[in-house]
């Protein structure tokens, strides 16, 4: 459904994407996950012809986003950041507006916006003004105009952001079961981790525009082991421990990779009492996500996110 090669996208001196292989098949809900400023927009908005790449090339349901571009918008639906519905129309009728400017007649786009509004579980606020819809409603309701035309692919840029744990947890539900009903291929952004772990098949993560894994998020988590963290009063206290034990410094924190965390832990303590290193806690856990992209950047994903 998807193919990439070498796909590069640059702003002046800002390398936003850098040489991206992708290949993303029919049916698959895959997340592009990745620090604010990762890339993945721009790789979005280039799938979804919004920009041109600088070079390389893109493929989207078989059409190439720069020679094919009309075929490509045809095939997809494209949820931005916070774009979306109108304000002042009813929801419905911006729906049928949507389907008609696809080429839609009217009795087709009807029908499609109402098995949307139920599939989307906005039949009770439908015919209301959509400035008076909640903004878990309007992302819902943004979502039914991408699919208004029943594409193949849907493309989602970070559709929970900004919506409330609840609002956030239904919308996920949503899109599972849009997907079950109307087969449809997703590709979502999301700087999420419990989204991308619990709604993915298939997680993509990205780093300063590049692929730095691509597996279902089990086998990505599975591959690191266990996780041992150690906690310090000071972040001076956690780089001694680092320099003796290895492992990764996350501010006052250090992550010791282990196969056995549980057998782990009393010798991690025996030699860092030895070397006069006081630990205040310690803990077991099975990766996160979080996990597997400290562990391949040395950074936590969760710095610097801002939403
Ligand atoms: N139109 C533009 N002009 C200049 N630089 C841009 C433009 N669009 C994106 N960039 C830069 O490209 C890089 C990648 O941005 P992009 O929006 O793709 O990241 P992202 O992973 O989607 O981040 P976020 O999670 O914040 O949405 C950033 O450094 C960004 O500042």
């Amino acid at each position: 459904m998807i193919q990439t090669r070498n796909l590069t996208r640059h702003f002046g001196d800002v390398r936003a994407v850098e040489g991206l292989d992708l290949d993303v098949g029919a049916g698959e809900l895959v997340a592009l996950l990745g620090p604010n400023g990762a890339g993945k927009s721009t790789t979005l908005r280039m799938l979804t012809t919004l920009i041109a790449p600088t070079s390389g090339t893109a493929r989207v349901a078989g059409h190439d986003v720069v020679t094919d571009r009309a075929a490509v918008r045809r095939s997809i639906g494209y949820i931005g950041q916070g774009n979306g519905a109108g304000h002042t129309q009813r929801g419905r009728d911006e729906l049928v507006t949507q389907g008609r400017a696809y080429g839609m007649s009217r009795a087709a786009a009807r029908s499609r916006a109402a098995e949307l509004i139920e599939s989307l579980d906005l039949g009770p606020v439908a015919d209301r003004r959509v400035s008076t819809l909640s903004g878990g409603q309007r992302r819902r309701l943004d979502i039914a105009m991408g699919l208004i035309h029943a594409p193949r692919l849907l493309f989602l840029d970070e559709p929970s952001t900004g919506l409330d744990p609840q609002n956030r947890a239904n919308l996920q539900e949503h899109i599972r079961a849009l997907r079950e009903r109307h087969a449809t291929t997703v590709v979502l952004t999301t700087h999420y981790l419990d989204e991308a772990d619990s709604m993915a098949e298939r997680v993509i993560v990205v780093d300063h525009g590049r692929v730095i894994a691509d597996a279902p998020p089990a086998r990505l988590k599975a591959a690191l082991g266990d996780r041992v963290t150690l906690g310090f009063a000071s972040a001076p206290e956690a780089a001694s421990a680092v320099a003796l034990v290895g492992g990764v410094l996350d501010g006052t924190r250090v992550s010791v990779p282990a196969e056995d965390g549980p057998a782990l832990v009393p010798a991690l303590l025996r030699d860092l009492d030895l070397a006069g290193v006081k630990v205040a806690s310690a803990a077991v856990s099975q990766p996160t996500l979080d996990d597997v992209f400290l562990s391949l950047t040395g950074r936590s994903l969760r710095e610097g996110v801002t939403a």
